[in-house]
């Protein structure tokens, strides 16, 4: 990636702004009490999160539980993986087939990102039908495609994906609570999870005030929970004014964010919050993500606890298998029309995608 082409140039309304508003306001929680269990102490974590959830859709946490020998292990196994040739990259190539591995060619809203990235699914394989048509039935295997360069790649990425998994069902106990459900409430939805764990490399970019290394999107799962480096450029809408603000790198913690299903599951109550990655010119910078997904069977619909006659729900039930392999099969590709959103779902706004 040297001169900006044109696919990476963003519309003069999504281009960066010069001047960075650091989050204050963004959350940074304690998870201390989870280890620590005096009932008091987790019922003021649930509010914390809870508010989080409603007001941010983002927060951070510190003292989580992931070890931090893990953390480090896949951030130098990852700077080593990009560091090599193309050529060595491409051997592992995401595509229809394959739709899990190396890509350099993501489109947000159809602009190219400024970004490489290498994805490996946390269980593996996953059955599912070989194309995204309608009544499609023959089946297909995904598989990680794992590189046979830097030594330990494969353990690095395998022990941490096992570390965040851990904190991300722990985080949907608390969201769980934070709804006034029971802990375990979304449990069953992961036990055949189709989680991912993506690495980021955001190479310097000559022009980053024209360019995206992510261009503003929602995730699609339940939460992600996310590494970043100490360079920060993610940049989160808030809420009550639509301001980018970006996230100050605080070390050692991360970032959680609620996704496209639990807006679904909470039937809006906590909102699914748009995001995207500003680069620069002067340092690369490297993240990694852990997308939370749901088993493929899993119908996503508002849960019955939380709607009634007043607040019925909002979503018609659709397919997580349909909408995780659409947005898995159609990614890495300039599309004609938007990808698939939860909004296609929703009951007032529906505007054609049947839910099957
Ligand atoms: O690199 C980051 O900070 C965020 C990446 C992101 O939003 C994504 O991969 O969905
Ligand atoms: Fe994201």
């Amino acid at each position: 990636m040297g001169e900006v082409d044109p696919a990476f140039i963003q519309d003069l309304e999504h281009r960066p702004k010069l001047s960075i508003i650091e989050a204050e306001g963004i959350p940074l929680i304690d998870l201390s009490p989870l280890y620590a269990p005096d009932p008091k102490a987790i019922e003021g974590l649930v509010r914390e999160i809870g508010n989080a959830c409603k007001d941010w859709g983002f927060f951070q946490v510190i003292n989580h539980g992931v070890p931090l020998d893990k953390r480090e292990k896949i951030e130098i196994a990852a700077r080593k993986f990009f560091a090599q040739p193309l050529e060595e990259k491409m051997k592992i190539r995401r595509d229809e087939k394959n739709v899990v591995g190396y890509n350099d060619t993501d489109h947000t809203k159809n602009v190219r990102d400024w970004k490489e990235v290498y994805d490996f699914l946390v269980e593996e394989p996953i059955l599912v039908p070989a194309s995204n048509k309608p009544g499609e039935k023959e089946e297909t295997q995904w598989f990680n495609q794992w590189p046979e360069s830097p030594p330990q790649f494969r353990e690095a990425c395998e022990e941490y994906a096992r570390e965040v998994e851990k904190l991300a069902l722990k985080l949907m106990g608390l969201i769980a609570l934070s709804l006034g459900l029971p802990e375990d409430r979304f449990k069953s939805y992961f036990k055949d999870q189709t989680s991912v764990t993506r690495l980021n490399h955001y190479p310097l970019c000559p022009s980053p005030q024209l360019a995206l290394g992510i261009g503003r999107h929602k995730d699609s799962g339940a939460l992600t929970v996310l590494a970043q480096d100490e360079v920060g450029g993610l940049e989160v809408k808030r809420k009550t004014d639509g301001e980018w603000i970006r996230v100050k790198p605080t070390p050692n913690a991360y970032i959680i964010n609620v996704a496209d299903t639990i807006q679904v599951w909470s039937n809006d109550k906590y909102d699914s919050v748009e995001h995207r990655v500003v680069v620069n010119s002067e340092k690369e910078r490297f993240s990694v993500a852990f997308f939370l997904n749901p088993a493929l069977y899993t119908q996503v619909k508002p849960l019955e606890e939380l709607t009634n006659k007043q607040n019925p729900a909002k979503y018609m039930p659709y397919s997580w298998e349909r909408f995780i392999t659409h947005r898995l099969l159609s990614n890495f590709k300039k599309l004609k029309a938007e990808n698939i959103q939860i909004y296609h779902f929703s009951v007032l706004d529906n505007n054609g995608i049947s839910a099957s």
